[in-house]
């Protein structure tokens, strides 16, 4: 697979400001109640600090390289397997090594990320290439670089493992049985949690899962799991130990066999117990269930031929499995397709379904050109009877966008576009808040305003208040708006067009990215002074985003400025910057209409211009709030729509409501009415 052109320092793109993924409960976790005094188990720095240059590179190149370093190596799946410069020295005893050798070095085939599997040591292809020229290998190996995982939360997790028990061993007969049936274990055998290691912490309620390092000798993580009763249902609570960006656990890792060719992967720990037990066959659970495949652990997925993914009973699950397998070469990739008959493999032990059978009826994730509606069959009813999934993320903040969007899904291209000013930015900041807080991966092209205001922005609408009035509690919502998947390009001002699509390539290869803002086009034009060369370099940048949002199932929400036209007119769909290509190529348009010459609440309008989805569109009030900046109603949506309503049929002039201006079909340009 490659993603990037021959590439020189001109490809070499940052991406700093790398936040942590979002996780459940880190901070909700009673620590203190088992630990001692409450400490702050990991001091981060205020501001995030710029992290290395992400060098670009292709897998050409590494070859070339390696070749000219007379480094010898194998072509795997997703990986060049090499011998390690950091446990043995390249030269003649590197020709003798072959493919069984113990000691390898991964080198991934996109990013030239490197992890040595014998020393753990790790790093990107730069510094790869000082260890092979300045013979720098040993002091690597020696400072543990790649091996930092726990650094000062050893104690705390070596703690937590030693008074935790083997679930078999609790005192109470009851205890067991109870928590047998808050964790749904009532078929998965004591046998089977000691084969994993599984241990239970009383004191904090939670099933507690190791991570070893891979000869299984040393403990490098935990993660608990936390059953709470919540009505007449259970739910449950994961924490880790590193915290999530850091916990990069195969849970199950240690149990493979360097001969196993085939494995099973899941979404969660329970389901890998429960699969192999049923089944007998290799299982490994992500560490992060549907967030996210980090490349680093691409390297301990190459010695498999057949890869099966089973990673829920759900159609995020579904889409989760099928883009975890482009990254792990859809070739040698199967698909457990989620339905009533395919729950999760916890769930299917429990009803006691045939695990075995499921997995054999598992889909090639390899991607044909041409299909029959034999092989789609299947697929469309899937999306037929999940409608509320196949519609997308939801937003939290912003019902009338549910209403009239109703989500947000991958692969589409939204274009975004309002008067200079408006509040586009500020607005777009908490609609990607919104999503990002759920769940969706993003990352941001803020070309315009800086990372450090754009964050502070986001930061602001998180937090829901100013927080320069309450500083002291800075830390507190940091430390949470840290754990969100959220990223930042630290592209400033004019950008080439393919740079910043390669390095969108480059973030949802990494970090597993679902919606790209782009903030904003005009800042790819180039100097072009001609308006003709400007609107078909717009055309082209426009198509470009189309393309990388489709390939990619990824969301790109792409903001433009509109043409200069009367300031007192309400934009429409043709007022968007260029030829009419935008507005075709997107999926959704959205318009912020400021209403210039109105004062006071109800003078912007969020109209939704262009929806492709299902043809709803219409406008909505948009009420800014200062301390927040944010848009979104404080209020039920229902009553604000009412009013609006209601003030319409007082005063014909002012905009119809929404409802009014919904249409359904095709005819979007048709359905938007002036506004004034
Ligand atoms: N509805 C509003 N009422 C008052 N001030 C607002 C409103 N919306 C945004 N602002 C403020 O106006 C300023 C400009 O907002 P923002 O940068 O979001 O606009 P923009 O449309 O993205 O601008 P540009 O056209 O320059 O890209 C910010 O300081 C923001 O806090």
């Amino acid at each position: 697979m490659q993603f990037f052109p021959q590439s020189g320092s001109f490809w070499r793109v940052l991406l700093t400001f790398r936040w942590p993924v979002i996780w459940l409960g880190y901070r909700g976790f009673p620590w203190g109640s088992f630990l001692g005094p409450p400490h702050r188990p990991y001091r981060k720095e205020v501001l995030p600090a710029p992290e290395a240059p992400v060098v670009l590179v292709t897998a050409t190149e590494i070859r070339q390289y390696l070749r000219a370093q007379g480094i010898p190596f194998q072509d795997g799946h997703s990986c060049l397997r090499t011998p390690s410069p950091f446990l043995s020295p390249v030269g003649s005893e590197a020709e003798n090594w072959t493919e069984g050798s113990p000691h390898s070095l991964f080198i991934d085939k996109t990013t030239g990320h490197f992890l040595c599997t014998g020393s753990l040591a790790e790093g990107n292809w730069e510094d790869f290439q000082a260890s092979v020229e300045g013979g720098a290998a040993g002091s690597w190996v020696s400072e543990g670089k790649g091996n930092e995982a726990l650094g000062n939360q050893n104690e705390d997790v070596l703690r937590i493992w030693e008074r935790a028990v083997p679930l078999a061993e609790l005192p109470e007969q009851e205890e067991i049985q109870m928590t047998r049936a808050m964790f749904n274990l009532a078929k998965v055998s004591d046998a089977t949690l000691k084969r994993f290691q599984v241990r239970y912490l009383r004191a904090a309620r939670s099933l507690v899962f190791p991570w070893f390092s891979p000869g299984g000798l040393s403990l490098r993580g935990l993660k608990l799991l936390k059953a709470e009763g919540k009505g007449d249902g259970v739910c449950y609570l994961e924490t880790t130990l590193p915290r999530p960006s850091a916990y990069h656990n195969l849970f199950g890792l240690p149990l493979i066999s360097r001969r196993d060719v085939e494995v099973v992967l899941t979404g969660r720990e329970l389901d890998s117990l429960a699969l192999h037990q049923a089944t007998g066959l290799p299982t490994l659970a992500l560490p992060r269930g549907l967030a996210c495949l980090p490349p680093t652990l691409l390297p301990y997925l190459e010695q498999f031929r057949r890869i099966v993914l089973w990673l829920g009973d759900d159609l995020r699950a579904w889409e989760a499995a099928k883009l975890f397998a482009r990254k792990l070469n859809p070739k040698r990739c199967s698909l457990v397709r989620p339905g009533d008959q395919h729950p999760r493999p916890l769930e299917a032990l429990t009803q006691g379904l045939n695990l075995q059978k499921i997995l054999k009826g598992a889909l090639p994730a390899g991607h044909k050109s041409i299909v029959s509606f034999r092989q789609l069959r299947e697929e469309v009813l899937g999306e037929l009877s999940n409608v509320e999934q196949v519609a997308g993320v939801r937003w939290g903040r912003y019902p009338d966008l549910n209403r009239l969007l109703k989500g947000h899904r991958k692969g589409e291209l939204t274009v975004f576009t309002g008067p200079t000013g408006s509040g586009k930015t500020t607005f777009i900041s908490e609609y990607a808040l919104d999503l990002c807080t759920q769940g969706v991966n993003t990352l941001w092209g803020s070309f315009e305003i800086s990372n450090v205001r754009l964050a502070r922005i986001m930061l602001t609408q998180f937090v829901m208040g100013r927080l320069e009035e309450k500083l002291e509690e800075y830390d507190k919502w940091a430390d949470r708006f840290e754990d969100l998947a959220l990223y930042f390009m630290t592209f400033h001002g004019q950008q080439n067009i393919r740079t910043v699509i390669d390095t969108m390539k480059h973030a949802v290869y990494v970090y597993d990215i679902c919606h790209v803002i782009i903030d904003n086009l005009q800042f790819m034009m180039g100097q072009e002074q001609l308006s003709s060369d400007r609107i078909a370099v717009q055309d082209y940048i426009v198509g470009a985003f189309r393309k990388f949002a489709t390939d990619n199932s990824c969301h790109v929400t792409l903001v433009i400025h509109p043409r200069k036209e009367d300031g007192d007119k309400e934009l429409q769909t043709a007022s968007i910057f260029g030829s009419a290509k935008a507005s075709q190529e997107a999926d959704n348009v959205l318009i912020l209409q400021d209403k210039k010459l109105a004062t006071g609440p109800g003078k912007r309008y969020l109209q939704v211009a262009k929806n492709r989805f299902d043809g709803d569109v219409g406008v909505f009030p948009l009420e800014f709030n200062k301390s927040s900046l944010t848009f979104s109603p404080p209020a039920k949506g229902k009553s604000r729509l009412k009013k609006v309503k209601d003030e319409n049929e007082l005063d014909p002039k002012k905009p119809p409501s929404s409802k009014g201006r919904e249409a359904s079909g095709r005819q979007k340009d048709k359905a938007q009415p002036p506004l004034s």
